[in-house]
């Protein structure tokens, strides 16, 4: 499967779990629902972490599943190395989780010929948005989809299992005209808490890392499927 943002169907919501590392976690999420499967690359000290090699093994094995689209997620802000990683391992979902700048965007729009998706993090730290001087400056660069995530009171990004308000969501969505994913402590049993988010027209669905996993760290098999069947995620059907 390639889903390349400007095919998928809008209606449809994506549900997009984080830090596979092996073949079977691949096939675990597939067959639990997931749309997405993030896999990590130039995250400092991510536990997640796996190399370009990895990342090639992965993404080909979430595609021969016919229902994964795997998404390189990645602090790295180097065009050239990312335009690198993509053509080797054929990603067409780059997710730029750090505080990369507009100019990584729009020169790794240039740099890259095949079809990428760009998803660009925005950082919501105390509800207020820390990107958001920069949203136009994103949007003219080239991103197709926004993350919401949160930041920590101590910095720490991405998988913080931490939630966002949502107003604070509702107060920054109206800033850019892209779609969004939400991420931060997405469970099965918070989504009656984001109503107005998810009948938003540009919500695209979620991101889920912590909340996907058990006590051990390990993906859930329940976890997913049931985060599936709440938030109504595109293949909830298929697994409920
Ligand atoms: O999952 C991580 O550890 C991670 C590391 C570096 C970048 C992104 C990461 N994950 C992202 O974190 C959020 C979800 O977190 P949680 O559900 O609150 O634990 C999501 O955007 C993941 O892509």
């Amino acid at each position: 499967m390639r889903t390349g943002f400007k095919r998928h169907k809008a209606d449809r919501k994506l549900l997009k779990v984080c830090g596979a590392t092996t073949k079977a976690d691949v096939e675990l999420l597939a067959g639990a629902g997931a749309d997405l499967v993030g896999l990590w690359h130039g995250v400092a000290d991510g536990p997640a972490e796996v190399s370009v090699d990895e990342v090639t093994t992965l993404a080909e094995a979430a595609r021969a599943t016919g229902r994964l689209e795997p998404t390189l997620v990645t602090f790295l802000s180097d065009v050239d190395t990312l335009r690198q990683i993509i053509e080797r391992t054929g990603i067409s979902w780059i997710q730029l989780h750090a505080y990369q700048m507009p100019g990584v965007i729009a020169a790794l729009r240039q740099s890259v010929s095949t079809d990428l998706t760009i998803v660009k993090v925005l950082h919501l730290k105390n509800g207020k948005c820390l990107e958001r001087p920069l949203i136009k400056a994103y949007e003219r660069a080239g991103v197709d989809v926004f993350l919401l995530d949160v930041v920590t009171a101590s910095g720490q990004i991405g998988s913080t299992g931490q939630r966002l308000q949502a107003s604070d969501v509702a107060n920054v969505v109206p800033t850019f005209s892209k779609p969004f994913l939400l991420a931060g402590g997405i469970s099965a049993h918070n989504s009656a808490d984001y109503e107005t988010v998810v009948q938003h027209p540009q919500f695209h669905g979620i991101d889920v890392d912590t909340g996907a996993r058990n006590h051990s760290g390990r993906f859930e098999r329940k976890n997913i499927t049931d985060i599936s069947r709440g938030w109504r995620t595109a293949r909830y059907v298929e697994v409920a």
